[in-house]
């Protein structure tokens, strides 16, 4: 039972069942909200409509299960990084059913304009989750720039580089396991993705936590680094992203 005030539990009936220390996923809600989204009324204004599709997939969270995307309150603040940025390569790490690389895919759209060639790698390790994101990316009209990767994010990173798909990263979105923040920033690192004037962004770095990343980062000799305060929504409980810049 959920221990969340009551006008919480009012405005996000999906949060009753949250315990909020043990977030549930990948446990068949996201077909669910597939199924919920092909089976809207509105479904075709939803079609080529990536902020239409992120409202309602920000309403099956609220109403029906709760979701793990970045959401409605963080999310736009990076989309502002994105717009202030126009990167040509973001390449987030976890792409669950492709909230953030609709929402981010859409923004890089508007901030490169017409006829400039964009890409955006969502790198997702469950298969299943990974064909649901691809089913609403093409809903969205993004399929010809966003491209999901299933598999771990380093192996997917390696090979990606090896193929020469891969060669820079303007803008890093980490968001899959805290714990592999570190390691998998050094893996971009290592394979010398990242050049000066990128951005690294990192979801969750309170909440759940990402303690040795933000410490690894504020230390780090060749970045700058600094956190934004968020909300994870449903809940607004209080988060923060860091975002760091390569020197
Ligand atoms: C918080 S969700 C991502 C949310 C998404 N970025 C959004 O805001 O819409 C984390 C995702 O990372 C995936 N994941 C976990 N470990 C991973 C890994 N090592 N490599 C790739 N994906 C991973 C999980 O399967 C899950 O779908
Ligand atoms: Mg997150």
């Amino acid at each position: 039972m959920s221990g969340l005030p009551a006008d919480i539990l009012t405005k996000y009936p999906s949060l009753a069942k949250f315990d909020n220390t043990d977030v549930e996923s990948h446990d068949g809600r996201e077909a669910t909200l597939l199924k919920y989204i092909y089976s809207h009324p509105s479904l075709e204004q939803l079609r080529g409509s990536p902020a239409a599709i992120c409202a309602l997939m920000d309403e099956f969270a609220a109403k029906e299960d709760f979701l793990i995307n970045i959401g409605k309150d963080k999310g736009p603040k990076v989309e502002n990084l994105i717009k202030e940025e126009k990167p040509t390569v973001l390449v987030e790490l976890g792409g669950y059913v492709g909230y953030s690389a609709i929402s981010f895919g859409d923004a890089m759209r508007q901030a490169a304009g017409p006829g400039k060639e964009i890409r955006l790698w969502s790198l997702e390790f469950d298969p299943v989750i990974a064909a649901i994101a691809m089913s609403l990316i093409d809903l969205a009209g993004l399929s010809d720039i966003v491209k999901v990767v299933v598999g771990s994010a380093a192996d997917s990173l390696k090979r990606l580089q090896a193929e020469g798909k891969l060669t820079s990263i303007d803008f890093l979105f980490l968001d899959h396991d805290e714990e592999l923040y570190l390691p998998d920033f050094q893996v971009c690192e290592d394979l010398k993705l990242l050049h000066p004037g990128s951005l690294i962004v990192a979801d969750n770095v309170v909440r759940p936590g990402a303690p040795k990343y933000r410490e690894h980062m504020r230390q780090h000799a060749g970045v700058e680094s600094w956190g934004i305060e968020g909300l994870i929504v449903p809940g607004e409980f209080e988060d923060e992203i860091e975002v760091t810049r390569v020197k």
